[in-house]
């Protein structure tokens, strides 16, 4: 079976660069593996393919038949690592309008921005309707998604009443503490736990994703199959005969050529979201101690038409990696019209991944002769399998790239900051010097 492919034969970077990181990328396998590193607390996302609970993962497919079943609006209410894994698989793998044309519950997602009229018109739009409810939070006690569970517990429980509402309350949190958990038990809400050892970014694989994963009705077992094979397949401590490695040192010389912006470039709107929790995996992991490269994400070929001029002419402090679909799902023929008018007739019989994969053949060496390092990860095709296997080789590559930068890929202090700042204007008890020291700048 074939895997995912990595190509940075057009990153201009030499053999030898490439040799000076096999120790340092050894080193950090040793360190990720052996958990000597910085944030060892946070690796159990490393064997989780293997080791995850079993009982656990049917429960979750057991669960996911049953708000199949008895729902016709299903809302994951989360934040960062609690929805963009689930959001991510569900916009890659299932229909591109498939809140209008799936035989499952419509899925929306809530909890992850303050907005009250995103709020307002999305209770609009399930109102009349049978609905489930799935709040995570690995914390328990993240405002945003807290705010939204507030407004939409109401709204059950005035729908329901109290004692049918809890039976199509789901909670994803911590397995001991938190206010969500706490608030799940009082409240006899069927729970599933996020393992202390998987950070939020790292926890696709848990029920935090698999959950509404399964909901809209994607075969979770291919997905952790995928994962697995990764797994296996990028546990060589050989540079050479490692594309995931490869990938995490090809980004770090670049970083250090000055290449500080890495944009993620896909042909397929289904991919955005992958894009988009990519972002958070590499953002928060690697941005901290005044390094890091900044992700930044473009899809093609939309942002052509918006951000081509800056990719091709711009500052050259970026490298671009395409995430490319071999096989695409779907296809259409370009079909001849009697009268020419629009000029088109040359791509008669072509098909639109033709004219796709002829658009990213010609942007790729229009930026390479920009001056842009080129970097891109094939998939055969998308679907579960290699949609896990994509997710692990991310995240192991990220592991091992944020030690080869010197940093604690897995933890975020930074994120703290708005927090006490938002907590402190907001008047949350305990927050009142900082609040007067804040209200004098403003
Ligand atoms: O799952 P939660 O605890 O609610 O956290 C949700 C997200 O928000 C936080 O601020 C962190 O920076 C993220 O890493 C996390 O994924």
């Amino acid at each position: 079976m074939e895997n995912i492919y990595f190509d940075y034969s057009n990153a201009g970077i030499k053999k030898y660069e490439i040799q000076y990181l096999k120790e340092p990328t050894r080193k950090a396998h040793e360190v990720l593996h052996e958990k000597t590193g910085a944030g060892n607390d946070f690796l159990g996302w490393v064997d989780y393919p293997v080791t995850y609970d079993h009982k656990e993962f049917e429960k979750i497919k057991r669960v996911a038949q049953e708000i199949k079943k008895d729902s016709e609006v299903f809302i994951v209410i989360g934040i960062g690592g609690s929805y963009l894994g689930s959001r991510a698989a569900i916009e890659a793998l299932t229909h591109s309008f498939y809140n209008l044309c799936s035989d499952g519950p419509q899925i929306y997602f809530a909890g992850n921005n303050i907005s009250g009229t995103y709020l307002k018109h999305l209770m609009e739009v399930i109102e009349g309707k049978d609905i489930s409810i799935n709040v995570i939070s690995k914390s328990g006690t993240t405002t945003e998604p807290a705010i939204a569970f507030r407004v939409f517990k109401s709204y059950m429980e005035e729908k329901y009443g109290k004692e049918k509402a809890k039976e199509r309350i789901y909670a994803t949190t911590d397995q001991e503490k938190g206010a969500l958990k706490t608030l799940a038990e009082k409240e006899g809400y069927e729970t599933f736990a996020i393992p202390d050892d998987v950070g939020g970014r790292f926890s696709i694989f848990t029920p935090v994703g698999l959950l509404p994963i399964a909901v809209a009705g994607l075969d979770i077992d291919k997905i952790m199959d995928g994962a697995k094979e990764a797994k296996e397949l990028y546990m060589e401590e050989d540079l050479d005969k490692n594309l995931c490695y490869q990938y995490a040192a090809v980004r770090n010389i670049l970083y250090r050529k000055g290449k500080i912006i890495e944009v993620l470039a896909n042909y397929e709107p289904a991919l955005h979201y992958i894009a988009e929790w990519w972002k958070q995996l590499y953002g928060e992991s690697e941005g901290k101690d005044g390094k890091g490269i900044f992700p930044a994400a473009v899809d093609f070929s939309s942002d052509l038409h918006s951000m081509g001029q800056y990719l091709q002419d711009g500052r050259r402090d970026l490298f671009e990696t395409v995430l490319n679909i071999d096989c695409s799902k779907l296809d259409m023929e370009i079909k001849e019209e009697a009268e020419d008018l629009d000029g088109l007739n040359y791509l008669t019989g072509k098909t639109m991944d033709f004219v796709n994969k002829k658009a990213f053949e010609g942007i790729r060496l229009a930026h390479i002769d920009g001056g842009v390092p080129n970097l891109i990860i094939s998939i055969p095709k998308m679907d579960e399998y290699y949609f896990g296997q994509l997710i692990y080789f991310f995240q192991k590559a990220c592991g091992i790239s944020g030690y080869l930068l010197g940093v604690n890929p897995f933890d975020q202090p930074g994120v703290e900051s708005y927090k006490k700042n938002m907590f402190a204007l907001l008047g949350k008890p305990g927050y009142e010097g900082l609040r007067e020291t804040l209200m004098k700048r403003i």
